[in-house]
């Protein structure tokens, strides 16, 4: 079996390996690899009951890849090679992690930025196939692509019955709908939460439809499984021991370095189940992505592929129930359920009262505190401060000890990849021009001004996924939202809204349950999209 955790540092090896004799003595390992749900406590046993189908995925999801093959005979068979994936954190972020180390196209919806969602439509509609995915059925921003894909299809005079894929749990309101509506339906295992979901149908779906080899991930997840009954060789135990261990011992913060590793985006995915598993009851593991490790003392640094303080090395496949597995014994360890998330709905509910109580007027967006060239700036900031550099050190010098601070922009992500570039421009000037109009760049920029992490989230996508940490793990976040001016909004259809709308909404509505926390909170407003990020990074620079 090529998938291994090994150690690079001699003192997380000794604090992982008390922690592993701890787990052993008590039984853990062999008690999780057979699915007991009450290894968390009887306040998480009726919840875990339901929780632990991932242990038995590479086996039962077998049973898909028949219909996956007539699936993708079809869809091939009527020119649908555009796959547009509708889902929401664990309904998304593992095919993109998988379609990106497979190297095959896959257009992901996760996302209510207008200018996102145009770019999909616009892109081959007449061999366009959407995949609708969610569990629960009801997430707002999934069922908004399949009310505008569904009207897009009608107004193109194709019927939506024959390009869109549902999956969903059995029993959702989705389900309900998909058969009135004539969809394909592949119902998912509903024993296995949205985060743990990867080599379920979520997973496996729109990655075999978008050409990659879905058999070989069960293949390779299958190969690693009979280690996880284990004492000894338990890559699961082992990494879970070492995060568990860490985050007792202070050390919380979990900086992720894929550097070296051909599989692609695999920290977006583990960031989500980490995050969202862990970040409740004040407790919690922070994944830091896209940044240097920095030293503190608060921090461990873990690579996938890479030389790093632990190191997880194997195939997607593996990795997945790998951290899964780890993710349960770290829940263990910290003395929390890994398998619900009690804090993602408030910001949810804030949101969808937003947007009742504004009716047809405007959102509550209030008056800027100050508005430097494009920028407006909203929230509670020391008098002294006039600009946006001087809000930035604001907001570095209001991280706690032990703190981190989270930029979170519900803005386009694909904006600075429009940018023109000049024809001769080498790789090297495309990627600096991409940086320059990429409001991702701010992270690096804050990062080397500060001792303390500083993570990036695209807005919506990080409510399903760091989100739960930010509200319900220790409050030593400090948050920087930023929003832009929509130019080419869409209505979606059905719901007295447009996608503009919603979007603003749902940082408002993030950004009231943080402040309802006392947590300080500022969110940046780019009345001019392209002029604004220009303008942040600059300001940044300044700092
Ligand atoms: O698949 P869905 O039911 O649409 O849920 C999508 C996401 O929604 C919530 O935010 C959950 O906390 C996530 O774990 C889940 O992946």
């Amino acid at each position: 079996m090529d998938m291994s955790v090994t150690f690079g540092d001699e003192a997380v090896a000794a604090e992982a390996s008390v922690a592993v004799r701890k787990l052993v003595e008590e039984g853990v390992p062999q008690a999780l690899s057979n699915g007991d749900p009450t290894l968390w406590g009887p306040e998480a046993e009726a919840e875990a009951r339901v929780r632990l189908g991932w242990l038995d995925l590479p086996t039962t999801s077998r049973a898909l890849l028949p219909e996956l093959v007539k699936l993708v005979e079809r869809a091939r068979a009527e020119g649908l090679e555009h796959v547009v994936l509708a889902g929401m954190g664990g309904s998304s972020l593992a095919p993109e992690v998988i379609c990106a180390t497979a190297d095959v196209p896959l257009t992901v919806l996760d996302t209510t930025d207008p200018g996102q969602v145009r770019r999909a439509l616009a892109d081959r509609l007449d061999q366009t196939i959407v995949v609708v995915s969610s569990k629960s059925g009801t997430t707002v921003e999934t069922d908004s692509h399949r009310r505008i894909y569904e009207k897009a299809f009608r107004d193109a005079g194709i019927d939506p019955a024959g390009r869109i894929v549902v999956v969903t749990d059995p029993g959702s309101p989705l389900e309900r709908l998909a058969i009135e509506s004539g969809y394909t339906v592949i119902l998912s295992d509903p024993n296995v939460g949205g985060r743990y979901s990867a080599l379920t149908a979520f997973g496996l779906v729109p990655s075999a439809l978008a050409g990659a080899d879905v058999g070989q991930l069960l293949d390779q997840a299958a190969e690693v499984r009979p280690l996880l009954g284990q004492d000894d060789g338990n890559p699961g135990l082992d990494l879970g021991a070492a995060l568990g261990a860490a985050a007792l011992a202070g050390r919380d913060k979990l900086v992720l370095d894929d550097s070296l590793s051909g599989i692609n985006g695999f920290p977006d995915w583990a960031e989500q189940l980490i995050a969202e598993s862990t970040g409740k009851q004040g407790k919690g593991i922070l994944p830091v992505v896209g940044s240097d490790p920095t030293d503190a003392d608060d921090e461990i640094v873990v690579g996938v592929d890479t030389e790093a303080a632990v190191q997880v090395d194997g195939p997607l496949g593996a990795q997945f129930l790998v951290w899964e597995y780890a993710t349960a014994i770290a829940g263990r360890l910290l003395g929390i359920n890994p398998f619900d998330q009690p804090n993602v709905a408030e910001s949810k509910e804030n949101t969808a009262r937003i947007l009742r109580e504004a009716g047809d007027g405007p959102l509550p967006t209030g008056t800027p505190t100050l508005v430097d060239g494009p920028v407006e700036v909203h929230g509670d900031l020391p008098e002294h401060v006039k600009d946006l550099p001087g809000v930035f050190t604001a907001l570095l010098e209001d991280i706690p000890d032990r703190g981190y601070l989270a930029i979170l922009a519900f803005l386009d992500r694909e904006a600075a990849f429009d940018v023109p570039v000049p024809q001769d421009a080498s790789f090297e000037l495309i990627t600096d021009i991409w940086a320059a109009h990429d409001p991702a760049s701010l992270q690096g920029l804050l990062a080397i001004r500060t001792e303390r992490p500083v993570t990036f989230g695209w807005g919506p996508r990080y409510l399903h996924s760091t989100g739960q940490y930010h509200k319900g793990g220790p409050q030593n976040g400090v948050f920087l939202h930023l929003t832009g001016a929509v130019q080419n909004d869409l209505q979606v259809p059905g719901r007295p809204y447009t996608l503009g709308r919603l979007e603003l909404a749902q940082a408002l509505g993030d950004l009231d349950a943080l402040r309802k926390r006392g947590r300080p909170a500022v969110r940046l407003h780019l009345t001019d999209r392209e002029a604004g990020v220009r303008h942040l990074l600059s300001a940044a620079r300044e700092v």
